[in-house]
């Protein structure tokens, strides 16, 4: 039953399953493995995209080409299609998102776990969460210690202060210039400004599906469909049944005791609500049967807006191969909880970032990006016909929330007190965009931030976790779908709010995790 590395047999589909993950991804990767350890369990891993995944340019650059969902997304308080539009590449590919991502592997922070504990997602406070981040990396800086592991899958270092880029060394002294304390380990969750830890061997980025499901490819119980796409699942008297998928053009019927969704933020909702769990009316709208009506599938999208400051860099600044991400710091504008990351994006070139690509022509790019950890606007996924082939409607609504412009208004200011610091002014050439008096006039800074906020692809939230009588809550703590026995969701989806991080290794935990629930 093995796939190997050497393709899968489609008579598999007529088999029945003990498990069908669907969604190669962070999360997809981990439970696959995870749940196959059992030798007499039978698990079907199903994904969209191709196997194996691509590896990119410089150290942490994201491959947004060829292994990625061309998915668009309206960023501000738009209609869907309406409005400023940007490309919304998540992955579709073995790895998902972790496979095309930019390899920063930080945890989210012990408030973000406790919030979700405080609002009824019991068993899921930073006391239960960190023993599974722990258990996840081998981290080479830290090791075993109280606050780190190892010994796990996934390979976590920092750069040494005397192997950092020149814009990396020249940002960490910038940030230290305008107050900013040094923080040598940035997953200890405090303020300071550091080097970013990454999951990457060597060069190359590590994904889920490197870390957890290459060591397992070979076990007999385990076989991996791509280029499998689940349209729905099957439900029969509230149990599921299986899914529906199409492959090489043909539709198949798996059958499965339990399914569990790793689609990711985008795809996870929009295989329940083609399933006809969602709102009801929206359901009958489209013409699909209701079999569950939960209202939240498909709500609460959220993602970390970002306003970034880019320049071109001075002749000599990048070297070919610099890695994009070496250092970053967090930062607390308002009140004692870190709100705002300062990121470092170092050594960008041509077209690799939508948007940025026509202004910097030749040039190399750094930009100092003010991040916002813990936004509070919200957005939607839904779909826009009942035929899966057809578009989604993503509309972000990033930065519509008051507090959220407010923050990324102080943001900007932080940043920009970084980009001109004596340390860091040098390796600028030039500075696109933004002057002096835009980051001093309220009125100004406030358009500016609401024009040019773009996502990062950390989207999270679409069916979130919350306890029983909660009406927007999709999952229970041990992410099983209200009304539909045997369904899970276990990815970016269920967290109720956003980490104060990028998001990979928390959906590996969170897999781990379900992974220990369902054996
Ligand atoms: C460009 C980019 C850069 C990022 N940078 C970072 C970073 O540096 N650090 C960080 O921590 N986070 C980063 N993130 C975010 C992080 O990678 C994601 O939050 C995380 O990987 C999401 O994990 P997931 O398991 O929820 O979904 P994914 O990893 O996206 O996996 C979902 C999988 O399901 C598949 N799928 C979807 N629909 C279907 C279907 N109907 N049938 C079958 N398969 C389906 C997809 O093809 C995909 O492989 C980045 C994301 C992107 C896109």
């Amino acid at each position: 039953m093995a796939a190997g590395t050497g393709g899968f047999a489609a008579e598999l589909l007529d088999r029945t399953w003990d498990d069908v993950v669907v969604g190669g991804g962070s999360a997809g990767s981990v439970l696959a493995a995870r749940l196959s350890q059992e030798p007499g369990r039978r698990v079907l891993l199903v994904e969209a995209g191709t196997d194996p995944a691509p590896q990119s340019g410089p150290p942490g650059s994201p491959v947004l080409t060829g292994a990625n969902w061309d998915h668009t997304a309206s960023v501000g308080d738009t209609e869907p299609g309406a409005g400023r539009q940007y490309p919304y590449l998540v992955g579709k590919v073995l790895g998902g998102s972790s496979a095309v991502n930019g390899a920063i592997a930080l945890r989210g922070l012990p408030a973000d776990f406790d919030g979700w504990a405080a609002a009824g997602c019991a068993g899921w406070s930073w006391a239960d969460v960190l023993p599974y981040f722990r258990g996840l990396e081998a981290d080479a800086d830290y090791g075993d210690s109280a606050l780190h592991g190892g010994h796990g899958p996934l390979p976590v270092r920092r750069p040494a202060p005397e192997r950092l880029s020149k814009a990396a060394a020249a940002f960490l002294a910038g940030c230290r210039a305008a107050g900013i304390p040094d923080r040598p380990d940035l997953n200890d969750g405090g303020t300071g400004a550091g080097p970013i830890p990454g999951n990457l061997a060597g060069r190359h980025r590590v994904s889920a599906a490197d870390a957890y499901l290459e060591p397992a490819r070979e076990r007999p119980n385990l076989a991996v469909a791509d280029r499998a796409e689940v349209t729905r699942v099957l439900v029969t008297g509230g149990r599921v049944t299986g899914v529906e998928l199409l492959r090489d053009g043909r539709v198949h019927q798996v059958r499965a005791g339990q399914v569990t969704l790793c689609a990711g933020a985008i795809g996870s909702p929009l295989v329940l609500q083609r399933s006809g769990i969602g709102a009801a009316a929206r359901s009958a709208a489209l013409g699909l049967p209701v079999t569950a009506d939960l209202p939240g599938v498909g709500g609460n999208l959220i993602d970390h807006p970002m306003v970034p400051v880019w320049s071109a860099a001075a002749p000599g600044v990048c070297a070919d191969d610099d890695p994009w991400h070496e250092a970053m710091a967090r930062i607390a504008t308002t009140g004692d909880l870190p709100d705002v990351n300062l990121l470092l994006v170092a050594n960008v070139r041509g077209a690799a970032i939508p948007g940025i690509g026509a202004v910097l022509g030749s040039d190399a790019g750094i930009s100092v990006g003010a991040l916002l950890l813990a936004p509070r606007s919200r957005g939607t996924v839904e779909l826009t016909d009942a035929d899966p082939k057809a578009a989604p409607a993503i509309r972000l609504r990033l930065a519509t929330d008051e507090d959220d412009l407010r923050r990324l208004m102080n943001g900007v200011r932080a940043a920009w007190r970084v980009v001109r610091s004596a340390p860091f002014a040098p390796m600028a050439a030039r500075t696109f965009l933004w002057t002096e008096r835009m980051v001093e006039d309220d009125t100004l800074l406030r358009r500016a931030v609401a024009n040019f906020v773009t996502p990062t692809w950390h989207a999270a939230g679409t069916a979130r976790m919350g306890p029983a009588g909660d009406d927007g809550a999709v999952v229970d703590e041990r992410l099983r779908v209200y009304g539909v026995t045997g369904l899970r969701v276990a990815d970016a989806s269920v967290m109720p709010s956003i980490v104060r991080a990028p998001t990979n290794l928390t959906c590996i935990m969170l897999a781990e995790r379900a992974a220990g629930w369902m054996r």
